[in-house]
């Protein structure tokens, strides 16, 4: 069951050097949410921090009405096994299979027999479609399968918050359509609460119930998916479509020449794209956390651009593989239940 993870003032510096300063907001118990930033602007500092490998320089991390930052070693040590943690590269050990990585943190972290840790590790490689690769090697397996295994090896311990840093980086197009719909799908069973660091924005636009964006030391944005789809705030609007057009520059923000220069060359920012539905899970059966289509705009006198919650008929995320489905569904029953009825039948690829 997901937690609700409440962030105030949070800063944070190296050497005098700020990274990010006063970040305000609140993850809502259960629901997904997107971090997105240009590089180098503290997406993984914020996880580290939340999880607390890394101390704040001030500011408050509310769970479960403890203060992390102001928690000892001993007792962070604690609130620590609330989190899960799927790191960019999978973070496996290297020498030992999948299966002993998978029950690496259960043995570490618990007193449970060998049977009971079987039962467990096998459930969750079941749930990643990794069943039949428990004696392979993290190096005799592709960037994809590791990511599964990385995230298997994430939701042992049962976790109230899942933190995934990247996890469709090095990804091709297909495994990134397949690794978001394995995210809904885990979200929907677990309930747990989910941050997701990403550059990808069709995962950002198709996925989370709430997007953030960090840009220039402090956070643009936060809130529902459809708010951030439909502003028109510039950087959020040149970030989540995309652009060139805006404040945001190839290494740092424009200088007010340059904005200058675009506004008198009549360069501007091209209409909103619609607002594409968000991914479903693939039982049929609606996540905790989800918000019928059109809902935040409806409660919130926004007209969503033309063409908002149709299903997409072309794009990345269409076609065979599980791209974003509004329900109810008229799509023919798709190929990720058959690959998961392989993956239940031990085959993987
Ligand atoms: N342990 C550390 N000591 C000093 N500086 C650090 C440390 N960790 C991160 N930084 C700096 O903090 C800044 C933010 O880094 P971070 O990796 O969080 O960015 P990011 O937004 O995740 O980037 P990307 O999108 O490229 O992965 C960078 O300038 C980085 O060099």
């Amino acid at each position: 069951m997901g937690v609700e993870v409440t962030v105030r003032g949070l800063t944070k510096s190296f050497g005098g050097q700020p990274v990010w300063s006063d970040l305000d907001l609140t993850l809502p118990a259960g629901e997904i949410s997107v971090l997105l930033g240009p590089s180098g602007t503290g997406k993984s500092v914020f996880l580290k921090t939340l999880v607390g490998l890394l101390r704040p320089d001030r500011g408050d991390i509310w769970i479960e009405g403890q203060n992390l930052p102001r928690l000892s070693e001993r007792a962070l040590y604690e609130v620590r096994k609330l989190f899960g943690v799927l790191f960019q590269d999978g973070a496996l050990f290297g020498s030992m299979n999948i299966y002993d990585n998978v029950a690496f943190p259960l043995r570490e972290h618990t007193r449970r027999t060998e049977s009971q840790i079987r039962a467990v590790v096998t459930e969750k490689l079941d749930m990643v479609g990794l069943l039949g690769a428990e004696k392979k090697l993290p190096g005799e397996i592709s960037g994809g399968m590791r990511k599964r295994a990385g995230l298997a090896r994430a939701l042992v311990l049962e976790p109230s918050i899942v933190l995934f840093d990247e996890p469709d980086s090095g990804l091709d197009p297909v495994r990134t359509a397949y690794l978001n719909q394995l995210i809904i799908d885990l979200n929907q069973q677990t309930d747990a609460t989910f941050l997701i660091v990403t550059h990808d924005i069709n995962t950002a636009r198709t996925v989370p119930d709430n997007i953030g964006l960090i840009y220039h030391g402090h956070l643009a944005m936060f809130g529902p998916r459809e708010m951030l789809l439909s502003s028109t705030e510039a950087v959020v609007r040149q970030f989540l479509n995309a652009q060139r057009v805006g404040p945001i520059g190839m290494a740092e923000e424009k200088d007010a020449e340059e904005l200058q220069a675009e506004a008198a060359a009549g360069i501007e920012l091209p209409p909103l794209p619609p607002i594409p539905p968000q991914l479903a899970p693939s039982n049929g059966q609606p996540r905790r956390a989800e918000r019928p289509p059109g809902q935040w705009c409806a409660q919130h006198g926004v007209t969503p651009p033309a063409g908002s919650f149709d299903a997409a008929p072309f794009g990345p995320t269409a076609g065979p593989t599980p791209g974003p489905v509004s329900r109810p569904s008229t799509v023919e029953p798709d190929l990720e239940l058959k690959r998961a009825a392989h993956h239940r039948q031990g085959v993987v690829e």
